[in-house]
């Protein structure tokens, strides 16, 4: 094949191409089947996408005559594809260290929140911060999350709650959609609390009354792009009844429902976001039998948060269950001011330990399915031709070690590269 190609990379030891088929998604059965090629190679062309992927005799003779921008030994390394991080709240101002302590002290997540701190104390910094200060500090988060290889994240409102404030993070959102490399999904959380002076019911009729079809205009006229509805349901924050109405309405405007369900108590969200053709819901610690039997029949992505279940100490989702019921398991850092944690590879090796995941269904949670969560996956999630040139390499013969060395990505990532353009380079300690 002759012609101008993007980037080479060349003969790695092992390339994790998730799955061959163009599969929307991997049930458990097909995590087991993980597709893994060695002594293999990747052409990415020059819209980014990926050309071709094969063992790399193959590849160099059928791109003999081709000519690339850069080619990268792989020797002795892996490629794998970029993480995709399904659930974070990124855009805020003031950090919460000092709840930290209180909790490691005993006190829970609910006590802070219902004493006015947790999310009011991060509503009460955001809504006072410039957009320029959350757009700087929304920047930093992000390049962090690209350097341990979250190449597509799902970024949330949610600390706004008032309609100019949560509008203010959608601009920062849509800002960084524009100016960085990442890939965004974002998404409208403006019922991730309720407002004080409002109660349940005010705060839901405010934002479907007034914040989605505001949304809706901005959408349309290109302003911003939301993807997704989210909502908090949970015993004091939204009941299922608050929960169903600001979901239908998203839904109503076009929005991917995704939101946050059974986290604390059984609350019946997997049942409900069954029920309304949810794509993904998140947390599920107490979800139902029912609820997992729902969820797996309506195809609907159980984002898994294994950062909260270990930092609030709160009983690990039944992720087993879930995988043996057929449900599609997918992965997400949580990363929030409650959860300070950016790194995918040390979210699969908790997932392995706390939930039980074997590493083969750590890594497809992480990307093809959680891609699928945000109804992504025919771009996302694996190495096949036609899908954007998103990809890991790491230094390391077998892949697997991105998830055994906890902590230890920061080494082993050596490159980050975003539609075929290395857009981070591990450059090491000076002089060695
Ligand atoms: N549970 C609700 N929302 C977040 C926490 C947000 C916060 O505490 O600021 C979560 O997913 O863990
Ligand atoms: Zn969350």
């Amino acid at each position: 094949m002759a012609g101008e190609h993007r980037l080479l990379l060349d003969n790695a030891q092992q390339l994790v191409l998730v799955c061959t088929k163009g599969e929307k998604y991997l049930l458990q059965a097909g995590m087991q089947d993980l597709a893994v090629l060695d002594n293999a190679s990747v052409v990415i062309g020059t819209d980014g996408c990926v050309k071709a992927v094969g063992h790399a005799d193959v590849i160099r003779q059928q791109f003999s005559e081709a000519s690339f921008e850069k080619i990268i030994d792989c020797s002795g390394k892996c490629i794998l594809p970029g993480l995709v991080d399904a659930h974070t709240h990124p855009v805020w101002a003031g950090d919460r260290v000092h709840e930290f302590a209180m909790k490691l002290a005993g006190a829970s997540y609910m006590d802070i929140h219902q004493a006015g701190g947790g999310i009011h104390f991060t509503v009460e910094h955001t809504q006072k911060a410039s957009e320029e200060e959350l757009f700087n500090t929304f920047k930093h988060r992000l390049l962090r999350m690209l350097r341990t290889g979250t190449t597509l994240v799902e970024c949330k409102s949610g600390y706004g709650l008032n309609l100019e404030t949560e509008l203010k993070m959608l601009r920062v959102i849509e800002q960084a959609r524009r100016l960085l490399d990442s890939n965004i999904s974002s998404t409208y959380c403006g019922a991730h609390s309720v407002p004080k002076g409002k109660n349940a019911t005010e705060a839901t009729d405010d934002i479907i009354s007034n914040h989605l079809p505001k949304l809706k205009e901005l959408n349309l006229n290109g302003e911003i792009h939301v993807n997704n509805i989210d909502v908090f349901c949970e015993k004091g924050v939204f009941d299922l009844n608050c929960t169903r109405r600001i979901l239908q309405a998203g839904k109503g405007i076009g929005l991917q429902i995704n939101f946050h369900g059974d986290e604390l108590h059984p609350m019946k969200s997997a049942e409900l976001g069954a029920e309304l053709g949810a794509q993904a819901i998140s947390h599920l610690e107490e979800i139902s039998d029912e609820g997992i039997a729902a969820m797996a029949s309506a195809k609907c992505a159980a984002v898994l948060l294994p950062t909260t279940a270990y930092m609030l100490r709160l009983k690990q989702p039944q992720a087993r269950k879930m995988l043996k019921e057929g449900v599609i398991v997918a992965l997400g850092s949580d990363f929030n001011p409650n959860a300070y944690c950016y790194s995918m590879p040390m979210v699969m090796h908790l997932a392995c330990v706390n939930m039980k995941m074997s590493m083969k269904e750590a890594l497809a949670a992480a990307t093809i399915n959680a891609a699928y969560a945000l109804g992504r996956s025919h771009m996302h999630g694996s190495i096949e031709n036609g899908k954007q040139g998103d990809l890991i390499i790491i230094n390391s013969s077998r892949w697997e070690h991105l998830i055994y060395q906890f902590g230890g990505h920061q080494e082993l990532i050596e490159y980050v590269i975003v539609k075929g353009k290395v857009i981070y380079k591990n450059e090491g300690i000076m002089g060695y």
